[in-house]
């Protein structure tokens, strides 16, 4: 038996509680502004007058699954000892999930990282040996699962919106977040709150609460999961680890992150060969984007100019930078070609016409470190297949081999050949065969 707060009202009320109906100021029209947490506070404090709603609580087996599926919950997800802020519909889930809860893995080959100083960067994740690419670097159980906006958190509906500036409204939602995700930190067991507390907090100033400003500096994404009939940014979930929370962000990054609701945990994996004592970073942001559009989404971060690597620096690398990842985000379905033009390369030449933009990708996507991005993996698989259908067996490998890491730290299942027998049995080589 563990304490639970069940807060009755429905997550579909919640969300509706944090839309505003705005005034035009110019025409006699109103709209609807969709808050949550992610709005900043405009002002410090709440509005006068504002009462906050009493929680009630009620003492539930954590086992049960007996919940409305809109009903939020605190609970500890007992075999795997987090801390949840969840609707009925996710824990539920979360149950149903098939092998659920196995355990999280063994890194490859043992533990082989050390959490220290970064620069101004503040703490990091460094390799304390040579990693390769695939090799698994961490799976780890989060302290803390909530929902990745304001939806968990009650305010009061009886309090009529239309007393309230945007501003004001903001205030409210501020607060009853950090009040919710309070609870939620108040029942970790101390040694978590203390690691917690410890983390950073890029939101110190625009309204966040200490939690909530922990929580948005280091939450990720727990992909998979979401609250009954919601789309795009609505009943997502986020969590809290321990140390996967010290990986800075890099826009040429040498790790993935994956979460995993069977085990209950977040894997970081290599994405290419990290050698000793060297910082493991994982991306923050889409970096197939210019460095302009990368500093608006890091500026919540408060990463001001991101100084991960020579690109990042120097302005005239970065330029050169922008263009390959504007060309490789736009690019990516014109590279592939059909089938039909796969052709050998002519005598003299180095490659065909149609592999040459690729094998020019794979090259560039190389120097720049995007070997995280699904256009590597695209341009790298299609030209080992190339190779094969074109019975050029070392090529074909070559390219495979490239994959075989990254296969690994992505958990594809896709084939890969990475024998000469195995290319020869393969799909394009036998149709490419069957061509001549
Ligand atoms: C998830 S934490 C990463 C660990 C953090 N450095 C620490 O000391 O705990 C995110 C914070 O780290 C810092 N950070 C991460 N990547 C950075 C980068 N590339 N440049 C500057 N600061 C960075 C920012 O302060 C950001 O808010």
């Amino acid at each position: 038996m563990k304490r639970g707060f069940l807060n009755s009202s429905k997550a579909k009320q919640l969300i509706d509680n944090a839309v505003f109906t705005q005034q035009h100021p110019s025409k006699n029209r109103s709209h609807k502004v969709h808050l949550d947490f992610r709005d900043v506070a405009t002002e410090p404090g709440l509005p006068d007058g504002y009462e906050s709603p009493k929680l009630f609580s009620r003492e539930v087996a954590s086992s049960t699954l007996e919940y409305d599926p809109n009903a939020y919950i605190y609970t500890c997800v007992p075999a795997v000892n987090t801390e949840c802020l969840v609707s009925g519909h996710v824990k539920r889930m979360i149950y149903d999930t098939s092998a659920f809860p196995v355990l999280p893995l063994p890194p490859t080959r043992g533990k082989a990282y050390r959490i220290g100083e970064a620069g101004a960067k503040g703490l990091g994740m460094f390799s304390t040996r040579l990693i390769r690419a695939g090799d698994l670097i961490i799976d780890e159980r989060p302290m803390t699962f909530s929902p990745a906006n304001n939806a968990g958190s009650f305010v009061n509906p009886k309090i009529p919106n239309s007393h309230y500036t945007l501003a004001q409204h903001k205030q409210v939602i501020q607060h009853e977040t950090e009040k919710s995700r309070k609870l939620l930190f108040d029942r970790l067991p101390l040694e978590y709150q203390k690691a917690f507390m410890e983390l950073a907090n890029s939101h110190e100033h625009d309204g966040s609460g200490s939690i909530v400003g922990r929580i948005r500096t280091n939450g990720i994404e727990c992909v998979g999961l979401r609250d009954k009939d919601t789309t795009g940014d609505l009943g997502r979930y986020t969590c809290v680890c321990k140390d996967i929370s010290r990986i800075n962000h890099s826009c040429c990054p040498n790790a993935n992150y994956c979460w995993h609701t069977e085990s209950f945990s977040v894997r970081v994996y290599a994405v290419r060969d990290i050698p000793a004592n060297t910082e493991i970073t994982i991306a923050y942001c889409e970096i197939l984007r210019t460095a302009s559009e990368r500093a608006k989404y890091l500026l919540p971060y408060g990463i001001t100019s991101c100084a991960c690597s020579a690109t990042c620096i120097d302005p005239a690398l970065s330029k050169i930078s922008d263009e390959r990842r504007v060309r490789f985000n736009e690019g990516s379905l014109s590279l592939v070609p059909s089938i039909d033009s796969f052709t050998a390369p002519k005598p003299g030449e180095a490659e065909d016409r149609g592999s040459h933009t690729a094998v020019k990708w794979v090259q560039e996507m190389e120097e720049e470190g995007f070997q995280v991005t699904s256009e590597y993996r695209g341009a790298a698989y299609m030209l080992a297949n190339m190779y094969a259908y074109l019975q050029d067996v070392e090529k074909a490998l070559f390219y495979a081999k490239k994959l075989e890491g990254i296969h690994k730290a992505f958990e594809e299942k896709t084939p890969l050949f990475l024998t000469e027998e195995a290319v020869k049995s393969s799909l394009f080589y036998q149709l490419g065969k069957g061509r001549r």
